[in-house]
Protein backbone atom coordinates (compact mmCIF):
# COMPACT_ATOMS: atom_id res chain seq x y z
CA UNK A 1 0.00 0.00 0.00
CA UNK A 2 1.39 3.41 -1.01
CA UNK A 3 -0.92 5.79 1.24
CA UNK A 4 -0.33 6.17 4.58
CA UNK A 5 -3.16 5.65 7.25
CA UNK A 6 -2.56 9.45 7.66
CA UNK A 7 -3.52 10.50 4.05
CA UNK A 8 -7.21 8.91 4.77
CA UNK A 9 -9.53 11.44 6.32
CA UNK A 10 -11.34 9.44 9.27
CA UNK A 11 -15.05 9.34 8.95
CA UNK A 12 -17.19 9.34 11.76
CA UNK A 13 -20.95 7.99 11.31
CA UNK A 14 -23.58 8.14 13.55
CA UNK A 15 -26.02 5.08 12.87
CA UNK A 16 -29.38 6.26 15.27
CA UNK A 17 -31.04 3.14 14.23
CA UNK A 18 -34.78 3.33 14.78
CA UNK A 19 -34.42 5.50 17.12
CA UNK A 20 -35.56 9.42 17.74
CA UNK A 21 -38.71 11.01 16.33
CA UNK A 22 -38.34 13.84 13.61
CA UNK A 23 -38.16 16.24 16.50
CA UNK A 24 -36.00 14.79 18.64
CA UNK A 25 -33.78 14.08 15.24
CA UNK A 26 -33.59 17.80 15.21
CA UNK A 27 -32.98 18.13 18.70
CA UNK A 28 -29.84 15.81 18.65
CA UNK A 29 -28.13 17.25 15.07
CA UNK A 30 -28.23 20.89 16.67
CA UNK A 31 -26.79 20.17 19.85
CA UNK A 32 -23.77 17.39 17.87
CA UNK A 33 -23.43 21.03 15.37
CA UNK A 34 -22.91 23.32 18.69
CA UNK A 35 -20.64 20.24 20.66
CA UNK A 36 -18.57 20.12 17.44
CA UNK A 37 -17.64 23.39 15.93
CA UNK A 38 -16.49 23.82 12.26
CA UNK A 39 -12.64 23.44 13.08
CA UNK A 40 -12.74 20.10 13.17
CA UNK A 41 -14.25 19.33 10.15
CA UNK A 42 -10.47 19.90 8.39
CA UNK A 43 -10.05 16.47 10.24
CA UNK A 44 -12.62 14.48 10.24
CA UNK A 45 -15.84 13.99 8.09
CA UNK A 46 -19.20 13.81 10.15
CA UNK A 47 -22.13 11.81 9.09
CA UNK A 48 -25.54 10.88 10.84
CA UNK A 49 -27.82 8.26 9.53
CA UNK A 50 -31.19 8.70 11.02
CA UNK A 51 -34.18 6.81 10.46
CA UNK A 52 -35.51 7.42 7.02
CA UNK A 53 -38.50 9.58 8.83
CA UNK A 54 -36.20 12.12 10.25
CA UNK A 55 -34.11 12.66 7.25
CA UNK A 56 -35.90 15.75 5.64
CA UNK A 57 -35.95 17.82 9.39
CA UNK A 58 -32.63 16.77 9.38
CA UNK A 59 -31.80 18.40 5.92
CA UNK A 60 -33.25 21.39 7.16
CA UNK A 61 -31.23 21.92 9.64
CA UNK A 62 -28.25 21.28 8.01
CA UNK A 63 -29.11 23.32 5.82
CA UNK A 64 -30.42 26.14 7.48
CA UNK A 65 -28.03 26.46 9.46
CA UNK A 66 -25.21 25.87 6.67
CA UNK A 67 -23.49 22.42 9.04
CA UNK A 68 -20.79 20.76 7.90
CA UNK A 69 -21.72 17.33 8.82
CA UNK A 70 -23.65 15.37 6.87
CA UNK A 71 -26.44 12.93 6.60
CA UNK A 72 -27.36 9.70 5.32
CA UNK A 73 -29.91 6.94 5.68
CA UNK A 74 -29.69 3.39 7.30
CA UNK A 75 -30.87 1.34 3.87
CA UNK A 76 -32.12 1.50 0.62
CA UNK A 77 -33.92 -0.43 -2.08
CA UNK A 78 -32.15 -2.07 -4.76
CA UNK A 79 -34.99 -0.74 -7.01
CA UNK A 80 -35.00 2.73 -8.75
CA UNK A 81 -38.93 2.87 -8.14
CA UNK A 82 -42.36 0.83 -8.66
CA UNK A 83 -44.32 -2.04 -7.04
CA UNK A 84 -42.30 -2.02 -3.84
CA UNK A 85 -44.32 -1.44 -1.08
CA UNK A 86 -42.75 -0.02 2.02
CA UNK A 87 -39.39 0.30 -0.15
CA UNK A 88 -37.34 3.47 -0.42
CA UNK A 89 -35.22 4.00 -3.10
CA UNK A 90 -31.57 5.70 -3.84
CA UNK A 91 -32.90 8.27 -6.08
CA UNK A 92 -35.32 9.80 -3.07
CA UNK A 93 -32.46 10.01 -0.56
CA UNK A 94 -30.22 11.91 -3.60
CA UNK A 95 -33.14 14.63 -3.73
CA UNK A 96 -32.78 14.96 -0.39
CA UNK A 97 -29.26 15.18 -0.19
CA UNK A 98 -28.09 12.37 1.62
CA UNK A 99 -24.47 11.38 1.59
CA UNK A 100 -24.31 8.14 2.81
CA UNK A 101 -26.20 5.11 3.00
CA UNK A 102 -25.60 2.33 5.19
CA UNK A 103 -25.67 -1.55 3.23
CA UNK A 104 -25.64 -4.58 4.66
CA UNK A 105 -25.86 -4.01 8.32
CA UNK A 106 -25.49 -7.12 10.21
CA UNK A 107 -29.49 -6.12 11.98
CA UNK A 108 -30.53 -6.26 8.04
CA UNK A 109 -28.32 -9.17 6.88
CA UNK A 110 -29.78 -11.16 9.87
CA UNK A 111 -33.63 -9.65 10.58
CA UNK A 112 -33.98 -9.30 6.51
CA UNK A 113 -32.28 -11.79 5.50
CA UNK A 114 -30.17 -9.49 2.90
CA UNK A 115 -27.48 -12.16 1.28
CA UNK A 116 -24.18 -10.57 -0.35
CA UNK A 117 -25.86 -10.92 -3.66
CA UNK A 118 -28.45 -8.25 -2.07
CA UNK A 119 -26.33 -5.91 -0.40
CA UNK A 120 -24.04 -6.16 -3.45
CA UNK A 121 -27.51 -5.13 -5.63
CA UNK A 122 -28.22 -2.29 -2.82
CA UNK A 123 -24.50 -0.86 -3.09
CA UNK A 124 -24.91 -1.03 -6.92
CA UNK A 125 -27.96 1.21 -6.46
CA UNK A 126 -26.28 3.84 -3.84
CA UNK A 127 -23.62 4.15 -6.53
CA UNK A 128 -25.81 4.95 -9.25
CA UNK A 129 -27.23 7.92 -7.26
CA UNK A 130 -24.45 9.26 -6.14
CA UNK A 131 -24.34 8.19 -2.71
CA UNK A 132 -21.69 6.62 -0.92
CA UNK A 133 -22.64 2.97 0.19
CA UNK A 134 -21.21 2.30 3.59
CA UNK A 135 -20.83 -1.68 3.12
CA UNK A 136 -20.97 -3.23 6.43
CA UNK A 137 -19.75 -7.25 6.96
CA UNK A 138 -18.99 -8.55 10.24
CA UNK A 139 -18.81 -12.01 11.67
CA UNK A 140 -20.95 -13.78 14.69
CA UNK A 141 -19.31 -15.11 17.96
CA UNK A 142 -19.57 -18.76 16.56
CA UNK A 143 -16.80 -17.83 13.83
CA UNK A 144 -14.89 -15.39 15.81
CA UNK A 145 -14.50 -18.31 18.19
CA UNK A 146 -13.91 -20.52 15.89
CA UNK A 147 -10.62 -18.77 14.63
CA UNK A 148 -12.38 -17.86 11.20
CA UNK A 149 -13.06 -14.82 11.38
CA UNK A 150 -10.74 -13.17 8.77
CA UNK A 151 -11.44 -15.57 6.06
CA UNK A 152 -15.05 -15.18 6.70
CA UNK A 153 -15.09 -11.13 6.37
CA UNK A 154 -12.86 -11.40 3.31
CA UNK A 155 -15.21 -13.55 1.87
CA UNK A 156 -18.19 -11.20 2.87
CA UNK A 157 -16.49 -8.44 1.61
CA UNK A 158 -15.39 -9.99 -1.88
CA UNK A 159 -19.14 -11.36 -2.21
CA UNK A 160 -20.42 -8.14 -1.29
CA UNK A 161 -18.18 -5.32 -3.96
CA UNK A 162 -18.20 -8.64 -6.54
CA UNK A 163 -18.15 -7.51 -10.13
CA UNK A 164 -17.94 -4.20 -9.26
CA UNK A 165 -14.77 -1.60 -10.82
CA UNK A 166 -11.98 -0.41 -9.00
CA UNK A 167 -13.56 3.12 -9.52
CA UNK A 168 -16.58 2.35 -7.85
CA UNK A 169 -15.29 0.46 -4.84
CA UNK A 170 -13.31 3.83 -4.52
CA UNK A 171 -16.35 5.21 -3.93
CA UNK A 172 -17.78 2.84 -1.10
CA UNK A 173 -16.90 2.87 2.60
CA UNK A 174 -16.12 -0.35 4.02
CA UNK A 175 -16.93 -0.82 7.68
CA UNK A 176 -16.09 -4.22 9.92
CA UNK A 177 -18.46 -4.69 12.48
CA UNK A 178 -18.33 -7.72 14.44
CA UNK A 179 -21.97 -8.83 15.50
CA UNK A 180 -20.85 -9.91 18.85
CA UNK A 181 -19.63 -6.24 19.57
CA UNK A 182 -22.54 -4.44 18.62
CA UNK A 183 -24.80 -3.07 21.19
CA UNK A 184 -23.05 -5.74 23.51
CA UNK A 185 -20.48 -3.19 24.88
CA UNK A 186 -17.62 -5.87 24.31
CA UNK A 187 -15.70 -4.02 22.04
CA UNK A 188 -13.48 -6.08 19.87
CA UNK A 189 -9.83 -4.75 20.54
CA UNK A 190 -7.56 -2.34 18.45
CA UNK A 191 -5.79 -5.15 17.40
CA UNK A 192 -8.66 -7.23 16.44
CA UNK A 193 -10.28 -4.41 14.18
CA UNK A 194 -6.58 -3.83 12.94
CA UNK A 195 -6.29 -7.27 12.28
CA UNK A 196 -9.42 -8.22 10.44
CA UNK A 197 -9.21 -4.32 8.66
CA UNK A 198 -5.70 -4.79 7.25
CA UNK A 199 -7.08 -8.61 5.47
CA UNK A 200 -10.34 -6.14 4.26
CA UNK A 201 -7.75 -3.99 2.71
CA UNK A 202 -5.57 -6.61 1.20
CA UNK A 203 -8.54 -7.90 -0.05
CA UNK A 204 -9.67 -5.07 -2.02
CA UNK A 205 -6.15 -4.93 -3.75
CA UNK A 206 -6.86 -8.17 -4.71
CA UNK A 207 -10.11 -7.36 -6.48
CA UNK A 208 -9.86 -4.06 -7.24
CA UNK A 209 -5.87 -2.61 -7.51
CA UNK A 210 -3.15 -0.80 -4.61
CA UNK A 211 -4.21 2.26 -4.55
CA UNK A 212 -7.97 1.54 -4.60
CA UNK A 213 -6.93 -0.70 -1.54
CA UNK A 214 -4.28 2.66 -0.18
CA UNK A 215 -7.81 5.11 -0.65
CA UNK A 216 -10.26 3.41 0.73
CA UNK A 217 -11.62 4.13 3.55
CA UNK A 218 -12.44 0.87 6.12
CA UNK A 219 -14.00 1.65 9.87
CA UNK A 220 -14.56 -0.17 12.61
CA UNK A 221 -18.00 -0.65 14.38
CA UNK A 222 -19.51 -2.07 17.35
CA UNK A 223 -19.66 -0.89 20.98
CA UNK A 224 -17.31 2.28 20.51
CA UNK A 225 -17.23 5.36 22.65
CA UNK A 226 -15.26 8.04 23.35
CA UNK A 227 -13.40 6.10 26.07
CA UNK A 228 -12.10 3.50 23.35
CA UNK A 229 -12.45 5.69 20.20
CA UNK A 230 -9.10 6.96 20.74
CA UNK A 231 -6.81 3.26 20.27
CA UNK A 232 -9.04 2.02 17.57
CA UNK A 233 -9.03 5.08 14.99
CA UNK A 234 -5.25 4.98 16.28
CA UNK A 235 -4.68 1.63 14.13
CA UNK A 236 -3.04 1.88 10.97
CA UNK A 237 -6.09 0.29 8.89
CA UNK A 238 -9.32 1.58 10.76
CA UNK A 239 -10.14 4.79 9.43
CA UNK A 240 -12.97 5.52 11.60
CA UNK A 241 -16.40 4.35 12.96
CA UNK A 242 -19.64 3.48 12.50
CA UNK A 243 -21.27 4.24 16.25
CA UNK A 244 -24.30 3.12 17.25
CA UNK A 245 -25.80 3.89 20.49
CA UNK A 246 -23.11 6.60 21.77
CA UNK A 247 -24.38 8.87 18.36
CA UNK A 248 -27.80 9.02 20.40
CA UNK A 249 -25.74 11.34 23.01
CA UNK A 250 -24.40 14.78 21.66
CA UNK A 251 -21.56 15.34 24.12
CA UNK A 252 -20.10 11.85 23.53
CA UNK A 253 -20.61 11.57 20.14
CA UNK A 254 -19.08 14.80 19.41
CA UNK A 255 -16.01 14.26 22.06
CA UNK A 256 -15.43 10.92 19.83
CA UNK A 257 -15.61 12.85 17.16
CA UNK A 258 -13.16 15.27 18.01
CA UNK A 259 -10.84 12.36 19.67
CA UNK A 260 -10.64 11.22 15.73
CA UNK A 261 -9.95 14.28 14.36
CA UNK A 262 -6.85 14.29 16.81
CA UNK A 263 -8.17 16.63 19.19
CA UNK A 264 -8.37 18.95 20.99
CA UNK A 265 -11.58 17.91 23.22
CA UNK A 266 -14.23 19.86 22.78
O1 LIG B 1 -24.08 0.66 13.19
C1 LIG B 1 -23.58 0.67 14.30
C2 LIG B 1 -23.22 -0.56 14.96
O2 LIG B 1 -24.17 -1.54 14.82
C3 LIG B 1 -22.65 -0.41 16.33
O3 LIG B 1 -23.64 -0.20 17.29
P1 LIG B 1 -23.16 0.08 18.81
O4 LIG B 1 -22.17 1.18 18.73
O5 LIG B 1 -24.41 0.43 19.53
O6 LIG B 1 -22.54 -1.21 19.27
Amino acid sequence: MTMAASARKPLIAGNWKMNLNHLEAIALVQKIAFALPAKYFDKVDVTVIPPFTDIRSVQTVVDGDKLLLTYGAQDLSQHDSGAYTGEISGAFLAKLGCTHVVVGHSERRTLHAETDEIVLAKTKAALKHGLTPIVCIGEGLDVRESGEHVAYNVAQIKGSLAGLSAEDISKTVIAYEPVWAIGTGRVASAEDAQEVNSAIRAAIAEIADDATAAGIRILYGGSVNAKNVGDIVGQNDVDGALVGGASLKSDEFATLSAIAAGGPLP
